[in-house]
């Protein structure tokens, strides 16, 4: 059982229009702990109606949440980031639990997530209209910004806080109410956020946690005309989905889809800096983030150098349950995640790769599996065309500029990039041909609450943190005054 400073958190019901509730069907689903297979609790499943009612809450709910100025609203986002920080330790020990990353990932992830809620607490009393200079003496021409109204959250595994408060700040914030659907892996997070939210003294109907078959709320989300706005973070195929299922009620959409990250090496490269920021950027979440490295490029006149440090690197890292002090690499969420990486490491070493660290199961068993480096990696391997979301780092070696940005643009991906190189005309001619939502430059961590996440091309479209956050749960209203 997990040892929590404050047992409260940890709850096993939805949480809709301020009440706990379980469904009305006694079915119920089972959270375990993809370290150590043993269930941790489980969730009520909410039916169509039971979604229908929480939309209606909600509904209820944004009648007066839009109403309340924005310097209340953010009042409350406030004291909510503050009950979070008061019990950062305990959401990171679930987040651990239910998910399996490193407690010191946890704990980043926690800080990470409670930074976009004192983000947009700020961000909120900003929402600034305009006054438009007229074309006409007797008119005053102005802009409103005004809240969208009922929107959903549609979120992944990988990030159990952080995906749902960089949705739900900028909704509150801008005077919107939500429904989180949590992935079915990892709610008990989500439902920990919910017990502060309702501490903080956020009415009722305003957030609301539905945990069941996602999708069961998924079809009622979509279709239901009350819900004016969908935000999804996940792969890309249920994305599409998504999208055509929110057709017929025209929703505003936010979609953080996959991603296949290119990490380019180039000659004039700082290499241990190179060799630090592909650890960081490949293995966070034992590589399971949509902005992970998933295919490295190193310039031939280095390559070498780069794969041993790199390979390294990586056979020195810790696996085991991430509840364990000194681990830096947890399990995989699941068997299936463990097959696609199997699938990949087969494929590669197939058609010519070669094994440099891992390459196989830990002996820990279960989802633990081996970080590993492949070198002689070609783009006709599988695991440069999709995304493997798993602790691999293949190696293609190129020769020059214009073939590498070739080959990092070869993808219907455009989410994150990263390339290292110390030549100010490189750095300028590479981050402006690279096709991607985000580039890092010199660095393998890009991710924050200021400045504007999100893809391009199949990666989706819809900026997360940052200004651009607001407007994602905003409409503009603009208003002609005549007869002056
Ligand atoms: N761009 C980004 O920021 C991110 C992208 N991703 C991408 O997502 C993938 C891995 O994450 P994963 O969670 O498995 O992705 P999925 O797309 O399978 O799931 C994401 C969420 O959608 C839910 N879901 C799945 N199918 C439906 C449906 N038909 N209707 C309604 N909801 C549905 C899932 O619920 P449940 O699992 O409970 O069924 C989960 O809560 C990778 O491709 C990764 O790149 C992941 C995180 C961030
Ligand atoms: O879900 C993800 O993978 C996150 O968006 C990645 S990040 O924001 O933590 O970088």
């Amino acid at each position: 059982m997990l040892s929590l400073n404050n047992p409260d958190l940890f709850r096993q019901q939805a949480y809709v229009n301020g009440q706990w509730i379980d469904a009305e069907s006694p079915t119920r689903k089972a959270v375990t702990n993809p370290a150590t297979g043993e269930v941790l609790g489980d969730i009520p499943c909410l039916n169509e109606a039971e979604t229908r009612a929480a939309i209606e809450a909600a509904d209820t709910a944004f009648a007066s949440w839009k109403k309340r100025t924005a310097k209340e609203r953010c009042g409350y986002l406030r004291r909510w980031f503050e009950l979070i920080q008061q019990n950062a330790e305990d959401i990171a020990r679930i987040m651990t639990a239910e998910q399996g990353k490193p407690l010191a990932e946890a704990r980043g992830e926690v800080q990470y997530a409670a930074s976009f809620i004192e983000w947009f607490s700020e961000e909120g009393k900003r929402a600034y209209g305009d006054l438009i200079p007229s074309p006409t003496g007797d008119k005053r021409l102005m802009v409103m910004k005004e809240p969208v109204g009922v929107c959903a959250a549609i979120t992944p595994w990988n990030f159990p806080a952080a995906m749902i408060t960089r949705k739900v700040a900028p909704a509150l914030a801008a005077g919107c109410t939500i429904l989180v659907r949590p992935a079915d892996a990892t709610p008990f997070t989500a439902l920990a956020l919910a017990v502060l939210a309702e501490q903080a003294g956020i009415p009722a109907g305003v957030l609301n946690i539905l945990t069941g078959k996602s999708r069961v709320i998924g079809a009622e989300l979509t279709a239901n005309q009350t819900v004016r706005k969908l935000s999804f973070t996940g792969s890309t195929e249920v994305g599409r989905q998504l999208m055509a299922q929110c057709s017929s009620s025209l929703k505003k959409l936010s979609l953080e889809l996959g991603g296949n990250a290119p990490f380019i090496v180039f000659e004039d490269a700082d290499i241990d800096a190179a060799v630090e920021g592909a650890m960081m950027s490949k293995f966070r979440n034992t590589g399971q983030t949509c902005v992970c490295t998933n295919r490295l490029y190193v310039h031939n006149a280095v390559y070498e150098e780069f794969s041993q440090k790199l390979a390294q690197a990586v056979s020195d890292m810790h696996v085991g349950n991430g509840a364990e002090e000194g681990v830096n690499q947890g399990p995989l969420i699941d068997a299936g995640a463990v097959s696609k990486v199997e699938e990949h490491i087969a494929d590669a070493l197939q058609h010519g790769a070669s094994l440099l660290a891992g390459g196989e199961r830990h002996a820990l068993g279960g989802n633990f599996f081996k970080p590993t480096v492949l070198g002689n990696v070609t783009q006709k391997m599988l695991i440069t065309r999709e995304e493997t979301f798993g602790p691999v780092a293949p190696i293609v070696c190129f020769s020059s500029d214009e073939e590498v940005i070739q080959q990092a643009n070869d993808t219907e991906f455009g989410l994150a990039s990263y390339f290292y190189s110390r030549d100010i005309n490189r750095v300028w001619r590479v981050a402006e041909a690279l096709e991607y939502g985000m580039v890092g430059v010199n660095t393998g961590i890009i991710s924050n609450e200021v400045a504007p996440f999100g893809g391009v091309k199949q990666s989706g479209f819809g900026r997360e943190g940052s200004k651009y956050g607001m407007d994602e749960y905003q409409t503009l209203k603009y208003v002609c005054m005549g007869g002056l």
